[in-house]
Order: structure tokens, then sequence, then C-alpha cells
């Protein structure tokens, strides 16, 4: 059963934003340019959420697990970066009720982090392209902290940012990513059903809920603080 938070962290990729379309386009202009085969949309929207770093990895060897060679990965690395920069938000969109959930978040008085594994460089730009960054006190990015999720650091470092207590803390995600890392920090969770989690169903990870919209957020919340959800 869900509890009435007081703080809530939420997820960047697959959560607040489908940025798999710019991703996607990076990745198969990078391979175009190496001249190798691109991937496709579909498969990329199976390697996001570990970072660019890994979604650079993995595109390179075709699969989610395994490395590329050192030699040819730093020749590529450099390539995604200077096209994402470019294509942070050109084809991506929030999804249909994220404005009107933070809204009410914020309205009701959450305290409001924002945690992603993408690297800072692009998380701002792109939160503030769709006017998603002021909404959050605080942002943390994938390469803010010595480590990202699925390691619950980034998710404590918020807790103490805000000086609230773990268990009164929820993330909100897409992926098995999240899920861990807010067991770890005993954070409760709440999943996206749309959302990017390696091409298996979220509610295989068991999170406290799952939903379909941010929209759902306010009655989902109003059953937590009635002691119902
Ligand atoms: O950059 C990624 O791989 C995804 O990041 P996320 O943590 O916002 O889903
Ligand atoms: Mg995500």
């Amino acid at each position: 059963m869900l509890k009435k938070p007081e703080m809530i962290l939420i997820d960047v990729d697959g959560t607040l934003v489908d940025s798999v379309p710019d991703l996607a386009y990076c990745a198969n202009e990078m391979m175009k340019r190496l001249g190798m085969p691109e991937p496709g949309e579909p498969k990329v929207r199976e390697w996001v959420g570990n970072g660019v770093e890994r979604l650079v990895r993995r595109t390179l060897i075709g699969q989610l697990d395994g490395e590329p060679d050192d030699a040819l990965f730093d020749k590529a690395y450099p390539v995604y970066l200077e096209l994402y920069a470019e294509n942070t938000s050109k084809r991506s969109k929030p999804y249909p009720g994220v404005k009107e959930g933070l809204e009410y978040l914020k309205q009701a008085g959450y305290r409001l982090g924002c945690v992603t594994n993408k690297a800072e460089q692009f998380t701002v730009p792109l939160l503030k392209a769709f006017g998603l960054y002021d909404y959050f006190e605080i942002v943390v990015s994938g390469d803010t902290l010595p480590k990202k999720k699925p390691d619950p650091q980034p998710l404590l470092h918020v807790a103490e940012f805000f000086g609230v207590e773990p268990s009164q803390a929820l993330m909100i995600g897409d992926s098995v990513s999240d899920v861990t890392a807010a067991r770890a920090a005993g954070f409760q969770i709440v999943c996206m059903s749309y959302g990017y989690n390696h091409g298996v169903d979220i509610r295989e990870a068991n999170p406290d809920a799952v939903i379909d919209s941010m929209a759902e957020l306010p009655d989902l919340l109003k059953q937590a603080a009635r002691g119902a959800a």
C-alpha cells in the first residue's frame, strides 16, 4: 500500500520525456558516419536507461550486454556527444499528462527533485526546452555524483538535501534501475507503464504502483493520504 510521501523524485527519460526519437536519430547518424549498420529506433528504445555512454556502447555492439572494442568506442563516443548536443530536444516531447501532474505536485506542496542517468550537459537543456526545469528544487544527473541509478546514492543525496527520511520519499520512474535504486534507498516507487525498460514490462519489477499517465498522480496520492492506495 502506498503511503503519502513528503518528497517526490522524478526520472527523465521514459518518465517525463519521450526522448528516444532524438537518442535514436543520433545513434543512427553516428553509425552512418562510422560506416556501420544503423540500429533503428525500436532497438535504441530497449537500450536507453543507463546513461549515454552505455547507450553508445550498446549501439556499437548491436545488443544490450557486452563491450565494444576500446579504439572503436573512443572514436564513436565524441561523435555521439556532438550529435546529441545538437539534437537533445528536436524530436523529443513530454508525455501527455506530465505538465498536469507536475502542476498538481507543485500546488500540493511536495518537495520535488529530478534524478536521471542522463548526463548533466543534456539534462538541463532538455528540461528547459520543455519548461520542466523550474518545477524541481534539485536536479541530479548521471554524472553529478560518483554513482548513478541503480545505485541508491543519487536518491539518498536528494533526501539529505531536503532533510527528508527515505521512508517519507517516493521515486517515480520507468525502469528496473529506478525500482532497484528506490528499494535500496528505502523509498517507495511508482512506475509509468509507457516508459523504457529494456523491452520488459515494468510490472515484473514489482513497483508499489504502475500508472499510465502522470495525470493519475492526484488520485493516487489522495488515495495514499486516505491510506487506500
Ligand atoms: O540517459 C539514460 O540512459 C536514461 O536516463 P533516465 O535515468 O532519465 O531514464
Ligand atoms: Mg527512465
